[in-house]
């Protein structure tokens, strides 16, 4: 034998309210949209709705087609039977609702829903009131009325009354139905108007502009940098995007009001456009666009994607005009909005045109496009870290090798890319190492003379696995730069790894560590440098502190040429082992020791001292 299902109601209206609507709020766009939907299944293009609160309830009424007994029975009491799917012979899409359930959120408020109808369809139709409860039970009976059309009545159910209040209902209306081409009122103001702001004619484009910078200010409360009017054809789209005039972190998601046919989806739908276009904030309006059955977002379908790629098109030609027109415009906005101008460049040859050319970036020769930069040193280089960039900068500039910041977000990738669409743009990586084959060379003869300091100085270095050389480079204010190259840094993080790692990966690495380039990080002490200068003509027999003859000139050379590590390492931002923190320490320590003996040393020679 066959049954029916039994629907308890009390269960799916809690399902709404719970999990479907974000809040009881939308009780009322439901009903608007189901007059609305009445008036336009009426045609004829007359009709209004009118919306009365005070005594306790609220009423919406409406002109539209109406309902007869037989369709109060099938589409009313029926939950998830919908008139506007097709039957009635009018296309769906005219229509805002489809699911059949949204009459149902009025329960949200109400215990009660009273529906007073005469359909305009039939002649001479009898009118008929349905009240239907939140238990499950409905009752039909004749009802008055003398003209065709709709009204539905609530009391709001104890602790929902608020939801009803005139300024709350007014607001409501106004939130949802603004831009709704049928005329609305509550309690006899009109709270519709022209429709969208951005299809309203105006005298010309300063005055229009003018009006939706305004519009901008009411909605979102800033100033746009530009206003881009948007169009999708396919999706029945037109709207306008804003460029927010302060930067946002790319991560911010994008949040767009949205009206589907002209009733207000959400104030901040999602997924309306690229990833990347997160420096604007649209309003947009969409005929074709379906919603999810909340009716709070968009439904993700063929047919969004495609609309967001055409708005994302929309946007990049905007750029793309604005490179050609007014430049001075666009590198404002970039300087706003870069983050999301460089990952569209990571995609689209035409973005890294525009970054290519208008995006200045941080050069050891000040700040300057990267075409700028490739013209003014074909052999540039680039860091492609924030601290490779800041150690070497000043150095690399002293040697006339160019050097750009590539170590904010995306850059690295976009200098890579860069020949997509110049094959000779291409620009390498800096290798610290390379720079110090671009040192000056002492000469054979004093490079011999410092023989015996380079070797206390090596000496002192030996324990922390570190070179010393010394060369002539400007900078000459810098006393000491440290170099680590490519190989030597993964040497090192090797070396960390190993002396955390249990023993089986000690050998692992170990056996790796072998493998690898043996070139070790280099301290390139600076000849050109006054006080680098005065440490390697230290005397090899000055006076020790400790009085201890065998100590002496060599203690103080190893712990200048420590404290001169000490003070690269921290100067350049290099990470510091413990090892390295425990010598800056030595190092201080013992020159401070120096410092404060050398005077009495110098004036009281201790008998014996001074070999
Ligand atoms: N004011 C009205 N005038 C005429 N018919 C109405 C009215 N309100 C509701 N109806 C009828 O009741 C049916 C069910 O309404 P309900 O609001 O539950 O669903 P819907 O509007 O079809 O779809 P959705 O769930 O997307 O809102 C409608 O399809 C319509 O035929």
């Amino acid at each position: 034998m066959e049954q029916a299902f039994q629907v308890d109601l009390r269960g799916v209206v809690d399902l709404l309210s719970r999990h479907l609507y974000s809040s009881p709020r939308v009780y009322l766009r439901e009903l608007l949209q189901n007059a609305v939907d009445a008036i336009t299944a009426r045609g004829g293009g007359g009709g209004a709705v009118r919306i009365e609160t005070g005594g306790g309830r609220l009423r919406v009424h409406d002109d539209g087609v109406g309902l007869t007994e037989d369709e109060v029975h099938r589409l009313l009491a029926t939950i998830g039977r919908s008139s506007k799917r097709d039957e009635l012979g009018f296309a769906r899409h005219d229509f805002l609702g489809q699911f059949g359930i949204g009459l149902l959120s009025a329960f949200l408020v109400a215990d009660e829903i009273e529906v007073e109808t005469r359909s305009a369809a039939v002649p001479d139709a009898a009118p008929v009131r349905w009240t239907g409860l939140a238990d499950g039970r409905y009752r039909v009976e004749p009802g008055e009325r003398d003209e065709p059309g709709t009204t539905v009545t609530l009391r709001p159910r104890p602790g929902t009354a608020d939801l009803l209040e005139p300024a709350v209902v007014a607001e409501l209306a106004h939130t949802y139905g603004s831009l709704l081409p049928v005329p609305v009122t509550v309690d006899g103001v009109q709270i519709t108007g022209d429709g969208p702001p951005w299809l309203a004619p105006h005298p010309d484009p300063a005055r229009r502009r003018r009006a939706l910078d305004a519009y901008c200010r009411d909605l979102f409360g800033f100033e746009p940098y530009d206003v881009i009017d948007l169009e999708a054809p396919e999706a029945g789209l037109t709207g306008v995007a804003f460029v927010l005039p302060h930067a946002v972190a790319p991560t911010a998601r994008g949040a767009h009001r949205v009206y589907l046919k002209r009733m207000l989806l959400a104030e901040n739908v999602e997924g309306l456009l690229p990833d990347w276009a997160f420096f604007v904030r649209c309003v947009v309006d969409a005929g074709e666009l379906r919603p999810t059955a909340s009716r709070e977002a968009l439904y993700e379908d063929e047919l969004l994607e495609s609309a967001r790629q055409a708005l994302g098109e929309r946007l990049r030609q905007w750029l793309v005009r604005l490179a050609e027109t007014d430049p001075a415009r666009l590198r404002g906005f970039l300087r706003l909005h870069h983050l999301g101008v460089k990952a569209m460049a990571l995609h689209d040859d035409e973005m890294l045109r525009i970054v290519d050319r208008w995006l200045e970036f941080e050069t050891s020769a000040g700040p300057m496009t990267l075409a700028e930069f490739r013209r003014r040193h074909p052999q540039g280089r680039f860091a492609s870290t924030v601290e490779e960039f800041r150690r070497l900068s000043a150095v690399a500039g002293a040697q006339g090798v160019g050097l750009v910041n590539a170590g904010y977000v995306h850059d690295t990738e976009i200098i890579r890319r860069l020949p997509d669409i110049d094959p000779d743009a291409v620009l390498r990586p800096l290798d610290p190492a390379e720079l110090t084959t671009r040192f000056g060379v002492l000469d054979p003869a004093a490079e011999l003379a410092l023989r015996p300091f380079l070797a206390a100085a090596q000496r002192a270095l030996d324990p922390l696995g570190c070179e010393v050389v010394i060369r002539d480079f400007d900078p000459a204010s810098l006393p000491a730069l440290y170099l680590t190259s490519r190989s030597a840094q993964h040497r090192q993080e090797m070396e960390q790894a190993r002396e955390l790692a249990d023993d089986l990966w000690a050998d692992v690495l170990g056996a790796l560590d072998d493998a690898v380039a043996a070139d070790r990080p280099q301290l390139v002490l600076n000849y050109r440098n006054p006080l680098t200068r005065r440490i390697t003509a230290l005397a090899a027999d000055a006076p020790s502190p400790s009085g201890d003859a065998a100590r002496t000139g060599d203690e103080l050379v190893g712990l200048a040429v420590q404290g001169l590590y000490g003070q690269a390492l921290l100067l350049g931002q290099h990470p510091l082992r413990p090892v390295d923190t425990a010598v800056l320490n030595r190092s201080f320590l013992g020159l401070l020791e120096w410092a404060v003996h050398r005077p009495r040393a110098a004036e009281e020679p201790r008998p014996g001292g001074g070999e």
